[in-house]
């Protein structure tokens, strides 16, 4: 056995090693003082853009990223909570909230974002989803020309590399550099939960094909039990073969450079190796630093809401609602107690784990426990293709599961000890289900707390100002109760664990008014953070960036990334940024006279 051990190690290093090889260099090549094309910020929307743009040998495009290189250990499925422990975490907090975040500390929740090369790709959960086909006919009719779903159906096909047996046919991409597939390891827990969901009315179906309503195991970003980043996907296959394309890890941008006369944006600041560079850009700058920081990076080099920027001392070149706009999904969690086997962190380190993964396959390959995936519209039970407007997803371990998940939601100790603590002690078996709420109302706001742009920005999730995003959470927390009803689930003995939240002993136990309060408390979130360069036609007041993503007033400067979606889509964006940016690549390219 100690030999095996020692043996399954080495091997397990020796694929880290392998893996480090793939990493781009960031010193092979000095940083040039001009380039074609910046790109800010190499997550999932900058590593596709910088490989898209680099097709053409002609352009030199450099793709600048805050944080250091991915590592095989971030792209073991199963330690995805670990990963926000460390320093590849931006480690971002919301601002106290009265009303959401209660079971948080000092009522924040943390808000993790990759800072590395591939991002957020590299920090996630690795649910692979793409929504609703209505989330982008909604947006073309808020004006965004070309962003219908049947535009955008090809870039979705594009980047997909799914190997899902039985995806539809017609609606599936399967030579795309990113991979998706089933994990091929499941637990009896997920099988209950997908015969419970069909139990209740549901079809098991591929959800990103035809129909989003249904049940299915998840499709993951991942192969052979490997995260599939945006760093892996389009990066790792082009190392050495484009002299044109230069990276630059560590390497934080702290302002665009605009010209004041023409409005014209020329180039970047970057602090990188203790010193900061100024870089021009020939042709443009692209920011896709995120949610959170492209808003942060564009307000500090002038361009946001002018009455902001103006109490910061800043001097506004474009009056625009930066910012704002901010939509997120959240999740209360609840727990359940069962007599089927759930993960338990003590097996993590089973030999025959590391073994299996080392063969590419077991436990180590489930993303950070998410197993399985429903959709419901609860306004419109009757209808087949509804649009969801609930999401479960199961994880096949509990809150004591894994001491990495309580701290990775900053979790108030008296509440982890009141609710949870009993599920470690007896060492049961447990598992959770999120409900998400998929079409949030509320919408909160970035906004700079300083001039440094080394100092986080502001964020105001505004978690439930909208009552509708209280009542679907409850109503959706309640579908997940519903289902230990059926068969599935009560064939493995699943019951709710019926701790009280100690703050919400007020109201009478299961009452309505006790389920508010939960979801107050546990308002888990689901990283979906989106919608702060908002895309719009130019009567939209609210819009920063045109439907090619041209920053309204400012020339060659343009956001790609997760905050230009107009309206969060109804399921988990990793995918749909990927669209975005393999969309905005090729309007790039046109926008450039580029013919492939
Ligand atoms: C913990 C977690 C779990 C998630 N789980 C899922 C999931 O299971 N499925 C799913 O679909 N989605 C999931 N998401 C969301 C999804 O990963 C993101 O929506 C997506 O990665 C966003 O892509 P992006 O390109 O907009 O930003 P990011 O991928 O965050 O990329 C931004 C990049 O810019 C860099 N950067 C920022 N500022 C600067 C600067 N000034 N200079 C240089 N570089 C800078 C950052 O370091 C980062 O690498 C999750 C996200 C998180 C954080």
């Amino acid at each position: 056995q100690e030999r095996n051990v020692i043996l399954e190690t080495l091997e397990f290093l020796r694929r880290g090693q392998q893996d480090v090889e793939l990493e781009n260099y960031d010193n092979r090549y000095e940083m040039e003082g001009e380039y074609d094309f910046i790109v800010v910020g190499a997550g999932t929307a900058g590593c596709t853009l910088a490989a898209r743009l680099s097709e053409n040998p002609k352009w030199k495009v450099l793709l600048l990223e805050a944080g250091g290189p991915e590592r095989l250990i971030m792209d073991v499925p199963i330690v995805a909570h670990f990963l926000q422990l460390g320093e590849m975490n931006w480690k971002y907090r919301t601002q106290p909230s009265d009303h959401a975040c209660l079971a948080m500390n000092n009522n924040r929740c943390n808000w993790p974002r990759g800072k590395v090369m591939g991002g957020s790709s590299v920090l996630n959960y690795m649910m692979y989803t793409r929504g609703n086909r209505r989330d982008y006919d909604r947006w073309a009719e808020l004006g965004n020309e070309g962003w219908s779903f049947e535009d955008v159906l090809p870039y979705f096909k594009k980047y997909e590399g799914s190997t899902v047996p039985d995806a539809d046919p017609d609606m599936v991409g399967r030579k795309g550099p990113v991979r998706v597939s089933y994990v091929n390891w499941r637990s009896s827990i997920a099988n209950a939960f997908v015969e419970a969901a069909q139990q209740d009315g549901l079809r098991y179906r591929d959800y990103n094909g035809h129909i989003q309503n249904g049940v299915s195991y998840l499709h993951t970003t991942t192969y052979n039990s490997t995260r599939w980043s945006s760093n892996r996907s389009y990066l790792y296959p082009l190392k050495g073969k484009r002299p044109n394309l230069h990276v630059k890890k560590n390497a934080l941008v702290t302002k665009v450079l605009i010209d004041p006369t023409t409005k014209t944006a020329y180039g970047v600041l970057v602090s990188t190796d203790g010193h900061e560079h100024k870089i021009l850009a020939r042709k443009e700058v692209i920011v896709s630093a995120g949610a959170i920081n492209s808003p942060q990076l564009l307000m500090l080099s002038g361009v946001g809401p002018a009455k902001h920027l103006k109490e910061m001392g800043i001097k506004p070149l474009a009056d625009l609602a930066v910012g704002f706009n901010l939509q997120d999904h959240t999740a209360p969690a609840v727990t359940f107690t069962t007599n089927a086997t759930s993960l338990h962190f003590e097996d993590f380190a089973q030999p025959t784990w590391l073994n299996r993964f080392n063969r590419q396959e077991g436990p180590y390959g489930s993303p950070g426990g998410c197993e399985a995936i429903a959709f419901w519209d609860l306004d419109h039970p009757e209808l087949e293709d509804g649009w969801p407007d609930i999401e479960l997803f199961l994880v096949g371990g509990s809150m004591s599961s894994n001491p990495a998940i309580s701290r990775a939601f900053g979790l108030k100790k008296k509440i982890y000890d009141n609710m949870f603590a009993e599920i470690e002690d007896r060492n049961l078996n447990a598992f959770m289900i999120f409900p998400m709420i998929l079409r949030p109302k509320s919408r909160g706001r970035i906004m700079l707390k300083s001039t440094d742009p080394f100092k986080y920005p502001l964020i105001f999730a505004n978690y439930f100002n909208h009552p509708y995003d209280v009542d679907i959470s409850v109503r959706g927390l309640l579908k997940a109760i519903s289902l230990m009803n059926q068969q599935g689930f009560k064939k493995i003995d699943a019951k709710m664990w019926d701790k009280r939240v100690p703050t919400c002993k007020q109201h009478e136990f299961q009452s309505y008014a006790y389920w508010e309060c939960y979801v107050k408390h546990f308002t888990f979130t689901i990283y979906h953070y989106s919608g702060t360069c908002k895309m719009g036609p130019k009567s939209d007041r609210a819009a920063v960036v045109d439907p090619r993503l041209r920053v309204y007033g400012i020339k060659n400067l343009r956001v790609a990334d997760a905050s230009i979606m107009p309206e969060i889509m109804s399921g988990h964006p990793n995918g749909p940024v990927f669209m975005i940016a393999e969309k905005a690549a090729d309007m790039i390219k046109e926008d450039h006279g580029f013919k492939q």
